[in-house]
């Protein structure tokens, strides 16, 4: 069986005559982290949008978990699921109401257990009687994680899963994501905070101006710039460092 859970093949995307990807290629391996990173407007919710079956191509070869995107997107739907920007509960709904609709919508078999359960995991189980309206954004974050989780997909999406989180509920999410992981699930995720594609890929890429400029592993990344010798001091770049050195010297091409 293929490790693939992504390929992507010379996609291309315009809306109108706005050409936003123009030839994007990357894969993704089974039960990895991949973080696409890029500027405001630069695709990346556009990618997952595609990659999910939310929008057509215009061009390109894609297999989501072993199936044609193009010819086959019901497989692809049935294996995934996304979290989108915005968090996607009823505020009037219970979380444990709001877990059991979306049991009830995948024809979870023990539902009440899978709902329990789910609510243990993302430590909402005192929560969970209380109405969406009384949580606070950290917990409605972790309630949204917790439906697009509910009945094991193999592959998730998450468009930005930190935003609006403080620190506190950040670093809460990054072990929610890793315990997804060591659950065999595999992680596409985008972020603007690169302190979060550092900490949980294991393949980030930066898409700028309808490309991929540059992907691989942070230690890949890191070799794309020197070192700083700073008295006897060596400092390793950071991922921020190599994304304005790379996305500046694209730009000023
Ligand atoms: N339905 C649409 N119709 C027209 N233009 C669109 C549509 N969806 C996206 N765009 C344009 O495509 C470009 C990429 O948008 P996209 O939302 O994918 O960027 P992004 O990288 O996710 O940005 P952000 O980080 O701000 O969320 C933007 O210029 C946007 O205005």
């Amino acid at each position: 069986m293929s490790n693939t859970a992504i390929s992507v093949k010379g996609l291309e995307k315009s809306f109108k005559d706005h050409e936003v990807l123009k030839g994007v290629d990357f894969e993704v391996k089974k039960g990895s982290v991949f973080a696409l990173l890029g500027s405001n407007g630069a695709g990346k919710t556009t990618i997952i949008k595609i990659l999910t079956t939310l929008l057509k191509t215009n061009k390109g070869e894609i297999e989501v978990c072993g199936a044609n995107l193009r010819t086959n997107p019901e497989q692809v739907r049935e294996k995934i699921s996304l979290t989108g920007q915005n968090v996607a509960v009823d505020d009037i709904l219970s979380g444990r109401e709001n877990l059991d609709l979306v049991a009830k919508l995948r024809h979870l078999p023990n539902r009440k257990e899978a709902v329990e359960d789910s609510l243990r995991r993302f430590d909402l189980l005192e929560a969970g009687d209380r109405a969406l309206a009384t949580y606070s954004g950290g917990m409605k974050r972790r309630l949204d994680l917790a439906m697009t989780v509910l009945g094991s997909p193999e592959l998730v999406f998450l468009d930005e899963p930190s935003v609006g989180l403080d620190p506190e509920a950040r670093l809460a999410l990054w072990d929610v994501i890793r315990d997804m992981v060591k659950a065999g699930i595999t992680v596409f995720l985008t972020t603007q905070y690169l302190e979060e594609a550092e900490q949980l890929a294991d393949r980030i890429a930066i898409l700028h101006e309808g490309k991929i400029i540059v992907q691989g592993t942070m230690e890949e990344l890191k070799a794309i710039l020197p070192p700083k010798k700073v008295e006897y001091v060596e400092k390793q770049p950071t991922l921020e460092e190599i994304f304005l050195a790379v996305t500046v010297k694209k730009g000023a091409e």
